[in-house]
């Protein structure tokens, strides 16, 4: 029976664990936290879970223009909103954790570490430190590493759990802060400050870039900037803080930002959102011979395999992708390889992806940047929620449905949606880019009527009027 030990049980660790625990492999899982990993405890669902009650505020605003008045103000209950937060974080590690246990995964909690005394052994030797400082060695013919990834820290700006805050911070915060400072403006400080913002909280978005999500589509970016500028939200573009220091105390505290070119920035707390870094330090990398590329990521190949025979890597300890969605892929891909199953190598272009802003931004496919520069032929289109039958009931004026097709065949090559539910809408485009679907496909699919995907046969028709002429 192959040995599989996988390091971290965060989505890249226990998906790849239930997929060799089917194929009749022994698999133990070494996870220092908890079930389900950092994604489950600490980053992706808390987060969402905090957005949920966000939206459920921007709800109460955006019901006034339906006629319909809340009594009273959107009051934030901010112990039940964290304690929610909390509680769903641990439920579903649960629900992993009996998961793996129900499959016959031997889940253990501690701190994993390679120990090979030897480079270049077909088995490969695990020590497994338990928080009581026991330690145990496991013999293993197949590793994976699945350690994820930890807030990256500015030296001169340190967290402190008070007033400078990481993302793992801010649901211990007994309330909203007054004026919140969130520095990066890449998806997770986007999320975070548009979260606050519907909130009620005052806030300033530092950007070292010339807009928010400058990885993201630029007329996405656009319509959340509008979206922030009309609530009030202050965003700080073309500045990079170089520091954050702590000025006053009690509850007159607060903090002062320095960006580089000397302005500040005042508020009562700072949430650092300024990147994450692999955890790949104190793994015992040389004991394998391998060695971490830039940034401290772990190379790998379309299979998850690692420079080394036997070690494979998957999720955000090799920077592939920083997606939930990616890491399972990826470690599930390892051990079908690593099983000697048939497998297709993971697709990076095919990935759906979605910033849980209001509105939400989803994109899947070629983007409009490679598209733009040339790089990928492609026709496209561009159709504003503000024509859609739906929207203008649900009082929705904002939004847009992008699609991009091969010129010549039609074939769907990516999309972008923005609208308060893009994560679930950009569904069928994904799976027209996955499976090779034409604008055809899309414009002859019954949309049901009125609906907001709707918008989206109706992209694939205008794009198949176009082919038509061609
Ligand atoms: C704020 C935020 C929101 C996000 N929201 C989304 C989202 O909405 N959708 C999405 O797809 N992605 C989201 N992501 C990204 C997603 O959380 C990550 O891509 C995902 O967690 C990666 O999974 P992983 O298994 O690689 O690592 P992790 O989830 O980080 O799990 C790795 C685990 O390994 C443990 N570990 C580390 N070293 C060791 C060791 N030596 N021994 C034992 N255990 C160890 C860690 O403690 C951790 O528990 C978000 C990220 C952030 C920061
Ligand atoms: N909804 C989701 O799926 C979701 C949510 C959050 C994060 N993630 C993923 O996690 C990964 C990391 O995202 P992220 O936003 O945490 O990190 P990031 O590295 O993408 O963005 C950090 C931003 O901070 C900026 N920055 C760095 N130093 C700065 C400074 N001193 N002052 C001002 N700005 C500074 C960087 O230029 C960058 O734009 C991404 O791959 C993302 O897709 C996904």
């Amino acid at each position: 029976m192959t040995r599989i030990v996988i390091m971290g049980g965060g989505p890249a660790g226990y998906e790849a664990a239930l997929v060799a625990a089917q194929h009749g492999a022994e698999v133990t899982v070494i996870e220092r936290d908890g079930a389900g990993g950092a994604c489950v405890l600490s980053d992706c669902v808390p987060s969402k879970t905090f957005i949920a009650s966000s939206g459920a505020r921007a709800a109460f605003r955006d019901a006034d223009e339906l006629g319909i008045h809340p009594t009273g103000d959107a009051s934030v209950d901010v112990p039940v909103v964290h304690g929610r937060v909390k509680g769903l974080a641990l439920a579903q590690s649960a629900d992993v954790r009996s998961r793996l246990q129900r499959e016959g995964v031997n889940l253990i909690t501690g701190t994993a570490r390679f120990s090979d005394d030897n480079l270049g052994l077909a088995a490969h030797e695990v020590t497994f430190t338990a928080p009581d400082g026991k330690s145990e060695e496991l013999a293993a013919d197949v590793v994976l590493i699945a350690t994820g990834a930890t807030p990256r820290i500015l030296p001169d700006a340190r967290p402190d759990g008070e007033r400078i805050l990481t993302w793992r911070q801010i649901y211990d915060l007994a309330e909203l802060p007054e004026h919140l400072v969130v520095i990066g403006s890449g998806v997770t400080g986007a999320e975070f400050a548009s979260a606050y913002t519907e909130m009620g909280v005052k806030v300033t978005l530092v950007s070292s870039r010339d807009r928010v999500l400058p990885h993201e589509d630029a007329d996405a970016a656009a319509v959340l900037e509008e979206v922030f500028t009309e609530h009030g939200t202050t965003v700080v573009n073309n500045s990079r803080a170089t520091k954050v220091e702590r000025v006053g105390s009690g509850a007159d505290g607060g903090v002062v930002v320095h960006l580089q070119g000397g302005g500040t920035v005042e508020a009562s707390h700072a949430l650092m959102t300024v990147g994450s870094v692999p955890n790949t330090e104190d793994l015992g990398l040389e004991t394998v011979g391998i060695e971490p590329g830039p940034g401290g990521f772990i190379s790998v190949d379309r299979v998850s395999r690692t420079s080394v025979p036997g070690v494979y890597a998957a999720g955000d300890c090799t920077g592939v992708l920083m997606l939930a969605s990616v890491a399972a892929m990826q470690g599930r891909i390892a051990m079908w390889h690593a099983l000697g199953e048939g497998v297709a190598p993971i697709k990076l272009k095919t990935v759906a992806a979605n910033v849980f802003t209001h509105p939400e931004i989803a994109t899947v496919g070629i983007s409009q940047q490679a598209i733009d520069s040339g790089e990928v032929p492609a026709r496209t289109i561009m159709l504003p929620l503000a024509t859609n039958a739906r929207a203008k009931m649900q009082g929705l004026r904002r939004g847009f449905v992008k699609l991009f097709c091969r010129p010549a065949t039609g074939v769907v090559i990516g999309g972008v949606v923005v609208a308060p539910t893009a994560s679930e809408l950009v569904m069928p485009i994904a799976l027209a880019v996955q499976n090779q679907l034409t604008v055809e496909h899309l414009a002859l699919t019954f949309s049901v009527y009125p609906s907001l995907s709707g918008s989206i046969t109706e992209a694939g028709r205008q794009l198949m009027r176009h082919d038509d002429l061609d």
